[in-house]
């Protein structure tokens, strides 16, 4: 496998160089370009244009712009499409969206025909930051998030950062929580300009949104080379916050809950959990907690999907994260802000329902 960074362009605009960059992958230009319906409208046309300008052949997929559209259901209905616009294995598929579409694209890609090559071209910071590199691909389960997928590596990765300029406020928040997921993880200093140019990184402002952009996907590349299959343990630590986020979206059966928002919450529980397992110290819980209190949810939100929620069904609910060994729940956990480690033994359920009662106490008394 060659180095993930590799194989990821940072370009404005990158869309007028998909062909060039295509065939130094040895990629075809026949091409499914799979998109939601919001950036089907805004950005399809373009995308289309310029790729038969450059002499692709297309089929156009368009699915509805939920997280419930990383299904089953839906995922069938694309092969159909598929096979009746007779995509052959001599195709490739290209991802135009968030991670939605990049989770369902890539799935389709890595089972269509057993697999045909795919290229990730994220719209949402979150995508550019985090869901389009590595190759991790899904769809959801009722009893489970992301529990039927595959490892299928993108050819190519095209990180457009002007296509941030559409993306609503709240989606931003939501990519940025995985932003700072990498400063918790594995980054100090990259905590520390995050914390340092919050409002800038917030409004979009150069040079702040780009450094923030490519130092995450230079990360997550880093990590995901390192482990790619999350056999040792260290791509696990990608996955801060998110035994709490899964069981949070479980329980909101994916719906009015975006991903970014339940890994924010998510945080919140794994640094008192980590704090109370007496690995990190209590002046960087503060200092984690003080970053994490400049994410802005829509009204109702936290009090609905998180504070009214009964602890031991939450608990019941995380149960569905693919780190459990033999039901017991395993942690991504803190030793510092900056690094992260995988907790391989069990922790005791009091200790989780204890940190989940501080993370509502702190979402409390920020109301
Ligand atoms: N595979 C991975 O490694 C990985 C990593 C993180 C998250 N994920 C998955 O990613 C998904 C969340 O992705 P997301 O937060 O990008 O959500 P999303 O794909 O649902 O996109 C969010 C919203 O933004 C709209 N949108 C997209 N680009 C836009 C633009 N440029 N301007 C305006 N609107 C735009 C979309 O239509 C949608 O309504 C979850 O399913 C999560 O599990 C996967
Ligand atoms: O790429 C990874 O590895 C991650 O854990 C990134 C996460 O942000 C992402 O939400 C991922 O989809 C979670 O994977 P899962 O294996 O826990 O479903
Ligand atoms: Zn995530």
């Amino acid at each position: 496998m060659q180095t993930p960074a590799s194989h990821i362009i940072v370009r404005t605009p990158v869309i007028d160089s998909i062909g060039e960059l295509c065939a130094t992958r040895g990629l075809g230009k026949k091409t499914v370009l799979l998109f939601d319906e919001n950036t089907r409208t805004l950005f399809g046309d373009t995308i289309i244009e310029s790729m038969h300008r450059q002499g692709f052949r297309t089929v156009e997929l368009v699915v509805p712009a939920r997280e419930t559209s990383k299904s089953v259901s839906t995922a069938w209905k694309l092969y159909g499409q598929m096979i009746e616009a007779d995509v052959d294995r001599s195709w490739n598929l290209v991802c135009a969206g968030g991670g939605v579409v990049g989770d369902l694209g890539g799935y389709i890609a890595a089972s269509y025909y057993r697999g045909i090559p795919v290229v990730q071209l994220p719209t949402t910071l979150l995508a550019m930051t985090d869901s389009s590199i590595g190759g991790k691909v899904a769809i959801n389960h009722p009893l489970g998030k992301n529990l039927i997928g595959f490892f299928h590596m993108p050819e190519l990765v095209l990180i457009d950062p002007a296509y941030l300029r559409t993306l609503p406020s709240r989606e931003i928040y939501g990519g940025l929580s995985e932003v700072v997921k990498y400063g918790f993880i594995a980054d100090r200093d990259f905590f520390d300009l995050l914390a340092a140019h919050w409002s800038e990184i917030v409004r979009l402002e150069e040079p702040w949104v780009s450094k923030a952009v490519s130092r995450s996907a230079f990360i997550k590349a880093d990590v995901v080379e390192k482990d790619f299959r999350e056999t040792s343990g260290l791509r696990a630590t990608l996955n801060f916050g998110h035994t709490f986020a899964h069981g949070l979206e479980k329980m909101a059966e994916y719906r009015n809950l975006r991903h970014g928002e339940a890994v924010t919450i998510g945080m919140v529980c794994a640094l008192f959990l980590s704090h109370r397992l007496g690995f990190l110290a209590e002046t960087e819980l503060h200092e984690g907690l003080e970053l994490l209190a400049h994410f802005r949810f829509p009204r109702g939100l936290v009090e609905k999907r998180f504070l009214s929620l009964d602890r031991d069904e939450l608990v019941e609910s995380m149960l569905s994260d693919k780190k459990k060994i033999d039901k017991q729940l395993r942690f991504v956990l803190l030793d510092r802000i900056g690094h992260a480690f995988l907790h391989e033994q069990d922790i005791a359920n009091e200790a989780v329902l204890q940190a989940i009662d501080d993370a509502k106490g702190w979402f409390e008394m920020k109301r």
